[in-house]
């Protein structure tokens, strides 16, 4: 998988070169460029953004540097690259939404700052590409790097090769629409708090069981909605 980035903050992306991600780049299975938004203005103060038509408080992102920077990742026509661009106007970012991610061969994500970006970009992208606004939640940050990083982890750690045990990635919460399970290790006692019995008890069944009942207690009395689809 290739995952571009366009931002303003490039620097904001070498955490991702620690990281488990770190591994999955070393390894040829993930390859990831940041691009400084920057780098594709062409005048004396590298102006990235303006005052919005129609007024109104804030700065948006101009398009031309946007465009020339996409297109300097997916060239010209059309592109099987997929546009991901952080958005509080976006759809909700889901465990299925990371794993249709991790199904792709390119990702291009587009970080806005300020207002956001102008709203032509992306449709003209429309035209060339698929194109998904992704929200991660009902809140605004100051950028899309945050969330952008966020993505990349939840999608780059699915991508076959990445995690060593592909079995740990399937019992975990919202993959199969329920809350996980709680999870002990040794010690069998700790400051007088002991692990539920039946997790020592051997009986496999039982124990299958019991994690089961409580991904829906967790899951009714935590995220209720989850359990009325
Ligand atoms: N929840 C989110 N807030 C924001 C703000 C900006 Br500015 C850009 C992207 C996102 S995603």
């Amino acid at each position: 998988m290739r995952i571009d980035i366009v931002t303003i903050f490039p620097e904001f992306f070498s955490v991702l070169d620690i990281s488990l991600l770190g591994k999955a780049r070393q390894a040829g299975i993930i390859e990831v460029v940041a691009h400084d938004l920057r780098a594709f203005t062409h005048d004396r103060h590298r102006t990235v953004d303006d005052t919005p038509y129609g007024g109104g408080a804030g700065m948006v992102m101009k398009p031309e540097p946007w465009g020339e920077a996409i297109d300097s990742i997916v060239g010209p026509g059309r592109s099987d690259a997929v546009l991901v661009v952080p958005s509080p106007a976006g759809e909700p970012f889901t465990q299925a939404v990371a794993r249709e991610l991790a199904a792709e061969s390119h990702l291009v994500f587009a970080c806005g700052r300020y207002e956001g970006i102008d709203q032509r970009v992306t449709d003209h992208y429309e035209g060339r590409m698929r194109v998904r606004l992704i929200s991660l939640g009902d809140y605004v940050l100051n950028g899309g790097e945050v969330a952008v990083m966020a993505m990349i982890e939840a999608a780059g750690r699915l991508v076959p090769g990445v995690v060593g045990n592909p079995e740990s990635l399937v019992e975990e919460s919202h993959e199969d629409g329920l809350l996980e399970y709680p999870s002990y290790t040794k010690p069998s006692v700790w400051r007088d708090l002991e692990v539920p019995p039946v997790l020592l008890s051997g009986n496999h069944g039982a124990v299958a069981e019991w994690r089961r009942e409580q991904q829906i207690e967790r899951t009714r009395r935590v995220r209720p909605e989850l359990l009325s689809d």
